[in-house]
């Protein structure tokens, strides 16, 4: 560092250049190491240099050694914590498969005015240069596959994997309409708390989502080998407040994918849904709740008049959108041009779908989401009381689950009466008891469907050619 700033103090920079680039050579050729450096900006000089970039990041995660004396800390509003950066000059150790490796982060500062004084070297004076950030690894030489085809590798996933849980999530919901009719994605940061331990669910269920989820994400391969596209589709079927809209925010979690929420309702025209569709992201779910209203959007067309427009509708408002037009799209042109895409459909009314939207390939695993069970209420009592143990009210209130249909959201909100344990639960008791009243009165018999305990799995669709296992 020393000799460094001698010669930038006192040698004019052609000259020093040349000492310096004597000397580099002069100290490669007595040692056996190997430097790599990563600059900031690419080969081109134009874009952004992603291994420096992914070196920044990864070099965040490491363990600050004894030496390192400065650091640069910062943090922006939407940051969900502290980003830690190396300072210039600064060094860190690290080490893949017993191999050394030293990083060190520089900086060449632009040339000062007063270096221009001393001689004619004009074009400093009116364009000094940019600042070059850069990294420097070194390693020894014998290892320079391994670092070059293992270690650069593994850094960059690793600072993706760093970047992608540091990063808020993403709701994108449909913006207001223009005169023009155009619609846009509207973006706000989703913080929904919902993930699969909050979710009061069968566990085989839970699990069963969770690997398949794994499984998809891990199969980049198997999608690209068999020619087809990287997607996979879900539907969610249950009464209302059973936790669709939960667990779809749940898996989005699980995966830090962004939620597209795609409200056909709004949306007048195929053409708009092409264009929006086109601008979703990879590594995204696409949401379409409520797709049997959607059949509506179908069946509206029947209303049309001879001129192909609604009565009693000024024109600009006319709708052309279709159920075909949206499953075709996304089968063919959308889901070809992304990868990493989950599909959500969601419906209260399993019965009133449109055929088409269940034809094999087309949703790859049904989640029925039901009732309420005692299992299911455990995780609810655990999350708004955090009561784990046993309770002598618990007898009773599972003999009510049997009788009695109750959803997730009516408990979750009797539950949320009182932080007091015992006192919530003779509210839960006594919600109960009421709606099994009302049902006494009405001379209804509950018949229980066996199968249909909450979000259990009433089929996990193969797509008669598509296994699901590994
Ligand atoms: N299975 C569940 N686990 C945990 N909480 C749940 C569950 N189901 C419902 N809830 C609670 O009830 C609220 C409503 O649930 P949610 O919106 O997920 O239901 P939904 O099935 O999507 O209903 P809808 O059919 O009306 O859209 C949630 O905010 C959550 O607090
Ligand atoms: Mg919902």
């Amino acid at each position: 560092m020393l000799l460094r700033s001698i010669l930038h103090d006192f040698i004019p920079n052609p000259i020093r250049n040349y000492i310096f680039s004597l000397l580099q050579r002069l100290f490669n050729h007595r040692s056996n190491t190997l430097t790599l450096v990563i600059e900031e900006v690419n080969s081109t000089g134009i874009g952004r240099n992603q291994v420096y970039d992914s070196a920044e990041v990864y070099l965040s995660t490491k363990v600050i050694t004894p030496s390192t004396e400065r650091l640069k800390i910062s943090k922006s509003p939407k940051d969900k914590s502290l980003t830690i950066r190396l300072e210039k000059g600064e060094e860190i150790d690290d080490s893949f498969d017993n191999i050394p490796l030293r990083w060190r982060f520089l900086c060449m500062e632009p040339e000062k005015q007063r270096n221009s004084s001393s001689g004619n070297d004009d074009d400093l004076l009116s364009s000094p240069a940019p600042v070059t950030r850069y990294f420097e690894l070194t390693f020894e030489k014998k290892f320079k596959d391994k670092v070059i085809n293992s270690y650069i590798p593994y850094m960059l996933a690793k600072s993706k994997s760093v970047i992608d849980k540091e990063r808020p999530l993403k709701l994108c919901t449909l913006g207001s309409r223009f005169s023009c009719g155009n619609v846009y994605w509207d973006t706000i940061n989703l913080e929904h708390p919902s993930t699969f331990e909050t979710l009061a669910m069968d566990t085989e269920a839970k699990t069963a989502i969770m690997e398949d989820l794994d499984r998809f994400v891990k199969r980049r391969e198997f999608y690209r080998r068999v020619g087809r596209a990287w997607k996979r589709g879900y539907l969610l079927h249950g009464p209302p407040g059973t936790g669709k809209s939960s667990l779809i925010a749940a898996m989005a979690n699980y995966l830090m994918f962004d939620i597209y929420d795609l409200q056909l309702g709004n949306l007048i025209k195929d053409s708009d849904l092409r264009r929006l569709l086109l601008a979703t992201a990879n590594r995204s779910v696409l949401v379409i709740e409520d797709i049997d209203c959607t059949i509506d959007i179908q069946n509206r067309r029947k209303n049309l008049n001879e001129n192909g427009q609604f009565p009693n509708k000024p024109p600009e408002v006319q709708v052309q959108l279709t159920l075909s037009g949206l499953l075709n799209f996304i089968d063919g042109l959308w889901s070809s041009c992304g990868d990493e895409r989950i599909i959500v459909f969601t419906t209260n009314h399993m019965e009133k779908l449109d055929p088409a939207l269940l034809r094999p390939g087309r949703m790859d695993m049904q989640i029925h989401m039901s009732y309420l069970t005692f299992q299911s209420f455990k995780i609810l009592v655990s999350n708004y009381l955090e009561f784990e143990g046993e309770h002598p009210l618990f007898d009773e209130i599972k003999g009510m689950f049997e009788i009695v249909e109750v959803t997730p959201a009516q408990v979750a909100e009797e539950l949320m009466r009182s932080e007091d344990v015992d006192e919530a639960l003779e509210g839960v008791l006594k919600f109960l008891k009421t709606k099994k009243e009302m049902i006494d009165n009405k001379d209804e018999v509950v018949v229980q469907d066996e199968g249909l305990g909450d979000g259990v799995i009433d089929e996990i669709c193969p797509s008669q050619n598509f296994e699901i296992s590994n």
